[in-house]
């Protein structure tokens, strides 16, 4: 190849949301959990993060952009083992093997990245961030290994974004090598399987800056006896339980296992010294309309419905099945209503009737109107109706980030 040759690859990836909950570290470097996990990737045509990698000789140092501002590299930091191991890799399993190959792992790299979402607003943007990161450098590197070798670097920049190395529904076995090469995700079953599981994001306003999940979950480890009771009694029956009703369609029980297991995170958060609190009073209102909802379902012989789901924020995430989630878009706008700009109906649920939300606020026949309060406009500040999605796509050169010079396409 010419000396004109430029080595880029863009790449995109999705977010998931766990349904039994990572929280605890046994080793915070390698970042290996205390337990497995399990989630359901999200849709990555609503929301996703897309990075574009360039290696050049003549870069200087390796760099990064976020949303078009440059975030640092800290030696030994987290950033900095993802793109050392992505290097060792294609140093390893290319370069080493075929002396032709361009010595890729000895340039410096410049990494441009978009997330089409809010970043640390508590929508995962660290998993979606880290997982493109790792596919934009798989693809740059030419590397051809399995999603799953890839989850063992994701991890190391955030223990959630190793599961969106997959799409569908993800599990991160926990593994027990104290080197983490076992600590790894794969996949429970792809999205054809059950693409009719949908979720919608209440996105909850949220002023304050709480704890991070990073901090919070060591404090867990640290001071919860609570946690010593989940890792060892409740979660591994609960993974083997919610696979098996992964794999046959088995709402119900899904629902029952994910509020289940949301609850028991939150109670290992309370049980932390001292202790940390991510839902509010918005967040537990959503709780008692989705319990009232599953009420009137169970009773009517279709049990639950809906399910909640919480990470360390208030946004509620509630997953449900394509048929139910016009009902529960309308049973969250009549005691959350809406600044009509913000609802967008990507799916086409409400067809040209979308315009002003707020209309079609509706609570189902017999349900008690009694179990929470009406709120204010913007109380819940956004709804996103999404669903089971892909894992990370290649895209192509057109949608580079980087521009000629190498700099942001937002800076050049
Ligand atoms: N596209 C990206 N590329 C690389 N790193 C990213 C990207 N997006 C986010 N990150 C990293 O993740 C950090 C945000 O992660 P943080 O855990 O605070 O928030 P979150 O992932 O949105 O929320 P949570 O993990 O609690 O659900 C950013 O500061 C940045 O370091
Ligand atoms: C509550 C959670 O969302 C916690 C996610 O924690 P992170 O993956 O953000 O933590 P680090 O590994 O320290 O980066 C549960 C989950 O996603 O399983």
């Amino acid at each position: 190849m010419s000396s004109s040759t430029v080595y880029e690859a863009t790449a995109s990836a999705p977010v998931n949301i766990a349904v039994i909950k990572y929280w605890g570290k046994r080793d915070t470097k390698l970042i290996l959990p205390i337990n497995s996990s399990l989630s359901v990737t999200l849709d990555q045509d609503h929301l996703r993060s897309t990075t574009t990698s360039r290696a050049d000789p003549s870069f200087e140092h390796d760099q990064l952009w976020l949303n078009g501002k440059e975030d640092e590299i800290k030696a030994g930091g987290r950033l900095a083992t993802c793109i050392s191991e992505m290097k060792r890799l294609r140093k390893e399993l290319v370069e080493d093997k075929d002396p032709n190959a361009p010595k890729l792992s000895s340039y410096k790299v410049h990494i441009a990245s978009y997330n089409n979402f809010p970043t640390a607003a508590g929508l995962a943007s660290s998993a979606s961030g880290f997982a493109a990161l790792v596919a934009s450098l798989a693809h740059l590197y030419q590397l051809t290994v399995s999603p799953s070798v890839l989850s063992l670097i994701a991890r190391q920049g955030s223990g959630s974004a190793c599961r969106s190395l997959f799409g569908g529904f993800v599990a991160w076995q926990m593994g027990s090598d104290p080197a983490g090469t076992d600590s790894l995700a794969v996949e429970v079953a792809p999205r054809e399987h059950w693409p009719d599981m949908h979720a919608l994001i209440c996105v909850v306003s949220d002023d304050k800056k709480g704890t991070s999940s990073t901090s919070g979950m060591q404090r867990t480890v640290e001071t919860s006896a609570l946690l010593q009771h989940r890792i060892k009694h409740v979660v591994p029956e609960r993974m083997q339980l919610i696979s098996k009703a992964i794999l046959e369609k088995d709402f119900d029980t899904f629902a029952r296992i994910t509020m289940a297991d949301s609850n028991q995170f939150h109670a290992v958060a309370l049980d932390t010294e001292p202790p940390i609190f991510y839902m509010n009073d918005v967040s537990r209102a959503i709780i008692a309309l989705i319990v009232e909802f599953n009420r009137l379902s169970i009773a009517n012989g279709q049990g639950h419905k809906a399910a909640y789901t919480y990470d360390a924020g208030p946004n509620a995430v509630i997953y449900a099945l394509e048929k139910d989630i016009k009902q529960i878009v309308q049973l969250i706008v009549s005691y959350f209503p809406q600044r009509p700009s913000e609802f967008k109906d990507v799916l086409g649920l409400f067809g040209t009737a979308s315009s002003d939300i707020n209309t079609l606020a509706k609570v189902p026949e017999g349900f008690n109107e009694a179990v929470a309060k009406r709120f204010e406009v913007g109380s819940v500040k956004g709804l996103i109706h999404t669903r089971v999605g892909d894992g990370p796509r290649k895209l192509s050169d057109s949608e580079s980030l980087l521009a000629a010079n190498g700099l942001p396409k937002t800076l050049a």
